[in-house]
């Protein structure tokens, strides 16, 4: 699908979110836009709404979980919620924070072909596609597993490459190294380094550890405990100049950009 003109890829605009109409906002007012092949890194303290930012990005508020959402969030300059739902899995993929709540098959290899068969993939390069997606993040040897029985970093690494195998033009990851051990995480990041490389997609990744990732982000979303946005902009503006605001939200600089 073109772009309308004039419209960037994504643009939120004064989204807010409550669960219940009752209580506060989990998330007030914020205001982004995700451009093309751009790499964003949201921070932000536990609770402050991180999650509830990717479910909404992703279109599953309200149509999937209970929830009261104002504000716009427009795709190519057209509103999500005007899409159909398996149109915007398929343009948007999400891997969530819990992988196990995403798996609907009993094996490694069913869940690929299930996630193919729904975007209607040619059933002849179906084997083929499953191959290359479960190399990328190293699970071939695991293609004829149950999924039960993988550890939760496979499991990771699986709903990853579940994502990857619909070539998403949006890729939202909520802390998808939360399982991986310090190799893993590092080759998780070059993964999608190398596939930047031969595709174009965003990338929007939720995460706590942020070494590995300021290799490849070009901008950081930082929300405070309140679900407000208290900056969006270069890591490195963020890093020299809300050290202390970041540090008070228990966020940590790395020593490589709080050095320079
Ligand atoms: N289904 C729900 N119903 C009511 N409140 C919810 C629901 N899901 C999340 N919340 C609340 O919304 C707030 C934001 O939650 P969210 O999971 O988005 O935060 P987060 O920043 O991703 O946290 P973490 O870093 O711990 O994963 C929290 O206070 C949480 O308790």
């Amino acid at each position: 699908m073109k772009s309308q003109p004039n419209h960037p890829f994504f643009e939120v605009s004064n989204l807010t979110f409550r669960f219940d109409p009752d209580q506060d906002p989990v998330l007030k007012n914020i205001n982004f836009v995700i451009n093309e092949n751009e790499n964003i890194l949201v921070l932000g303290p536990s609770g402050s709404g991180k999650s509830t930012l990717a479910y909404c990005l992703n279109n599953l508020y309200p149509s999937s979980v209970d929830g009261i959402m104002n504000g716009i969030i427009n795709y190519k300059g057209f509103a999500l919620t005007s899409f159909e739902p398996g149109e915007v899995n398929r343009k948007i993929g999400l891997v969530m924070q819990d992988p196990d709540s995403q798996f609907c098959m009993l094996t490694v290899e069913e869940e690929i072909a299930f996630v193919l068969e729904n975007i209607q993939f040619p059933r002849s390069e179906m084997e083929e596609r499953m191959d290359y997606v479960l190399d990328l993040v190293d699970m071939l040897p695991f293609k004829h597993r149950l999924i039960h029985s993988l550890s939760g970093g496979q499991k990771q690494k699986l709903a990853i490459a579940c994502a990857l195998a619909m070539e998403p033009e949006l890729l939202i990851l909520d802390e998808p190294t939360a399982n991986l051990d310090p190799a893993s995480s590092f080759e998780l990041v070059q993964t999608l380094k190398r596939l930047k490389n031969n595709h174009s997609f965003s990338i929007l990744v939720i995460e706590h550890n942020l070494d590995n990732w300021l290799e490849i982000v070009e901008r950081c979303i930082i929300l405070n405990s309140e679900g407000e946005m208290f900056f969006n902009g270069p890591p490195s503006d963020c890093f020299n100049n809300y050290a202390k605001e970041l540090a008070s939200e228990g966020i940590w600089l790395p020593r490589s950009i709080g050095a320079g």
